[in-house]
């Protein structure tokens, strides 16, 4: 299901997730009003014990309440943390809820919460959130403690509250970057969760962290990362806080056969941290931009086929050519667009010549195709305005790709030419057009270049993926930076070679 990887698709948890609570808050009622009936008397069961019961059944309404009404519904999806505390309700509240509750009440509110159950989502997203959190935090070089406070948007934004961590949540966010074999973030979050701890946050009773819980992988992570000598000092710290943990009793031995044989000479203060796509995320941060790209202009310009209507360009690329034209389509086009979409999205797919198509974490989004067909109006007038714009065809083209991106929803750097051994259908050229404003985050890179383009509703990025020879052209190769706060709509056109027959002749030099 995955639904962590399309904002669209979240936004239906918000609405079950307040029908989730009115059914809770019924069930109390019913629960109360039971246990002052003389039925319930004659039950074997302790009143008592029942009604302790309902009152931690309340408390976790209470909390579910609070979370809900404390932002709007938009934020809920479109603010990372918020989204990351929405699938961790679902996920670690929601479905423990009857866990701790007794049997008379639990078999009602099972069938409540099955009612649900396939649209709900599992910890497949709660891990997406997790990753996303990361992935946000490493491209934008977000602190930990920022991130934990929620402080990572400079302007500030009255409408959308800070949302803090707990120390639970900094547990498992760690956890997954421990699970992710990413020790300088796994050491980061449980230092993060321990120094929340000290200072007394609570720990919710559904909740699953625990100060040795953090303290143990923070040593197993040190350690990971050949720490030693961090690792043996928090080794002895747990084994004294709890002599009898599993961790302690299991691994001793090592610990101690290396801590006889290694010196004591001072270490690096954490793991190291490698970023993988350096140049793109230092496009996607700000760090580099248009690098050695100078003498760029901007214009107006008429279309005859189209009533000579104008639209605004600007180049933002001499050689090879990246331009951005503003205003390609309108609100009112952009939201029946949506519309048709929104049944149609799946996960995104990536392909590699080695392993086909899948579903992987350089690209979290879904995908609709649309045909011209699906619709027959709206998109034959695009592609007519398109072909004006570009002065390529769009006769033989693949359909209309709607992408809808996720929680931190990114695309690693890639070339959108496929079909390596087939030039006809090779994507010659790209035009991309946003359909939403981002508010932080979500620029399309090019990190060959050193360009970095906004998504602005309305606006289209072109450019060629193909010299003039057919030859790849390696300085196509671009990204979409993850999605700090917002959503992420595109739309892609992409021609094709063979299409472009008359419309795009040879060049004089190789280079072209
Ligand atoms: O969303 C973006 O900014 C880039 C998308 C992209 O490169 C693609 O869909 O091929
Ligand atoms: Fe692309």
């Amino acid at each position: 299901k995955e639904i962590f990887r399309s904002l669209a698709k979240l936004r239906s948890l918000v609405t079950i997730e307040n029908k989730l609570i009115t059914d809770l808050d019924t069930h109390i009622q019913v629960f109360r009003e039971f246990i002052g009936t003389r039925d319930a008397k004659n039950l074997q069961q302790d009143i008592i014990l029942v009604s302790l019961r309902i009152n931690t059944l309340e408390s976790r309404l209470v909390h579910a309440k609070t979370a809900m009404i404390a932002v709007t519904d938009d934020a809920h999806v479109t603010h990372p943390i918020h989204a990351f505390h929405m699938l961790k309700r679902y996920v670690k509240f929601w479905k423990t809820l009857t866990d701790d509750i007794d049997s008379i009440i639990v078999q009602d509110l099972h069938t409540f919460l099955t009612k649900y159950d396939d649209q709900l989502p599992d910890e497949s997203d709660f891990s997406g959130a997790c990753l996303a959190i990361l992935r946000l935090q490493l491209t934008y070089e977000i602190s930990t403690r920022d991130m934990a406070d929620g402080k990572f948007i400079q302007k500030t934004k009255p409408d959308i509250p800070p949302s803090g961590m707990s120390v639970d949540d900094c547990y498992l966010i760690g956890y997954e970057a421990y699970k992710a074999n990413d020790t300088h973030y796994c050491v980061k979050w449980m230092e993060e969760g321990l120094r929340r701890y000290k200072e007394g946050y609570s720990i919710m009773p559904w909740e699953s962290s625990s100060e040795i819980a953090m303290l143990q992988l923070k040593t197993e992570c040190l350690y990971k990362a050949d720490m030693f000598n961090k690792a043996w000092s928090h080794f002895q710290e747990l084994s004294m806080l709890d002599p009898k943990n599993d961790y302690v009793l299991k691994n001793r031995t090592t610990f101690e056969a290396i801590a006889n044989t290694t010196n004591n000479e001072t270490e690096r203060l954490y793991p190291p941290r490698t970023v993988k796509f350096k140049d793109f995320n230092d496009c996607c941060n700000g760090k580099v931009n248009h690098k050695g790209n100078s003498g760029l202009v901007c214009y107006l310009k008429h279309y005859p086929t189209l009533g000579f209507r104008a639209f605004g360009e600007e180049v933002l690329h001499i050689h090879p050519r990246l331009v951005l034209i503003h205003g390609v389509i309108d609100d009112h086009e952009i939201d029946q667009l949506k519309s048709v979409a929104v049944p149609k999205l799946r996960a995104s797919t990536t392909s590699t010549k080695s392993k086909g198509s899948r579903i992987t974490p350089s690209r979290v989004s879904n995908t609709a195709w649309l045909e011209e067909t699906d619709d027959n109006i709206l998109l034959p007038r695009i592609s007519r305005r398109l072909e004006a714009i570009t002065g390529l065809n769009t006769e033989n083209a693949e359909p209309y790709q709607l992408v809808n991106y996720g929680i931190g929803g990114h695309f690693i750097p890639h070339m959108d030419v496929n079909n390596a051994n087939d030039t006809i259908k090779a994507r010659v050229a790209t035009l991309l057009i946003y359909l939403t404003d981002v508010q932080y985050g979500g620029s399309t890179v090019f990190d060959v270049l050193g360009v970095k383009v906004d998504a602005r509703k309305g606006d289209a990025a072109f450019w060629f993926n193909l010299k003039k020879s057919g030859e790849f052209d390696k300085d196509s190769g671009h990204g979409s930076c993850p999605v700090l706060l917002g959503e992420k709509w595109i739309i892609n056109k992409w021609f094709n070679y063979y299409d472009q027959f008359s419309k795009r002749k040879c060049g004089m030099s190789e280079d072209e």
